[in-house]
């Protein structure tokens, strides 16, 4: 029995396997990774050893947990391969964005089912999951869902209504953190620092003030008035953001993410593959 398998091994999958992996008494063996793209497989084994691959769905149900890691659109297809083995005994964890437990209890009935929204910083243990069981989860799979959650980041319990939600600002969070990376990174190079440089300063001050935020006891807007002096430099940049409106376009971007999880929940709920 393997401790954790993956159907559809790509971006999100290979985060969750590489933070797994670097936790105590972990080994390569106990995780199974199932995928259609045997390169993609091949690849996997390469950067983190001796992995148990498939391109057989259905050998996933091996494990203790399944994780359904593949695309929105290919969940249904899954489901259906994997529904003839699946059964009360599996606990299946979907990833997928929007996908209601509703849908999945339909595909897989009397699965033991968990909604999950992770996002790719599990890569370095720093991931952030929020999850929505269904009634078949026992109060001891749940502890070993937040284990296993909480080994890459941190893992919270929350109502399915807002997974949405999350889906849209933590599980999508890295893609705009990223892009303000790059265009910090892009500005250092504009005014002539050299690319390593500009990167890695652009990549510290990232990471530096999320420490700072998460350990303060300030609030967010104490911290930046911290770094503003008066008549200063940076008050002159935060001027420009503010007149770029980037508070606004920031939660609109969540919004729009949220609209699209809303689309493809709906897409979901109605349609029985
Ligand atoms: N990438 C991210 O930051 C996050 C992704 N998610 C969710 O994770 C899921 C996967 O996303 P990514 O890893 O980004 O996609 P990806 O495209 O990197 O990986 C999906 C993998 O599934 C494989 N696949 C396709 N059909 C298959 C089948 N029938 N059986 C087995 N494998 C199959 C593909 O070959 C591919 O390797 C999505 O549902 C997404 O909503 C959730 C949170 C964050
Ligand atoms: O973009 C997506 O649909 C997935 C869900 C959250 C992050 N990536």
């Amino acid at each position: 029995m393997y401790k954790f398998s993956f159907i559809g091994s790509g971006n999100m999958a290979e985060a969750l396997i590489k933070g797994l992996l670097q936790q105590p008494g972990m080994q390569p063996g106990d995780v199974l990774c199932c995928d259609t793209d045997t390169q993609r497989l091949q690849l996997l084994q390469e950067r983190y050893g001796n992995l148990a691959t498939s391109t057989a769905a259905l050998d996933a149900l091996q494990a203790q947990v399944t994780i359904l890691s593949v695309k929105p659109p290919f969940i249904g297809a899954v489901a259906a391969e994997i529904s003839q083995g699946a059964g009360p005994d599996n606990l299946i964890v979907s990833v997928a964005a929007g996908i209601p437990l509703s849908y999945l209890e339909r595909q897989l009935p009397g699965c033991k089912i968990i909604r999950a929204m992770p996002n790719t910083a599990a890569l370095v243990g720093a991931g952030v999951t929020a999850y929505t069981p269904n009634a078949q989860v026992s109060a001891e799979e749940r502890q070993q869902v937040q284990e296993f959650f909480s080994g890459v980041g941190l893992a919270c319990e929350l109502p399915e209504a807002q997974l949405d939600v999350v889906t849209a600002l933590s599980g999508g969070g890295p893609a705009y953190l990223c892009l303000v990376a790059e265009a910090l990174s892009d500005a250092g190079v504009r005014l002539g620092l050299p690319r390593a440089a500009a990167s890695s300063l652009a990549a510290q001050v990232l990471a530096g003030t999320g420490k700072m935020i998460q350990s303060s006891a300030e609030h967010p807007a104490v911290l930046r008035e911290n770094v503003c002096s008066p008549g200063g430099t940076t008050i002159e940049g935060v001027a420009v953001l503010e007149e770029h409106a980037v508070r606004g376009a920031f939660m609109q971007a969540v919004e729009a993410a949220h609209t699209k999880a809303q689309q493809l929940g709906e897409l979901y709920e109605s349609h029985d593959r």
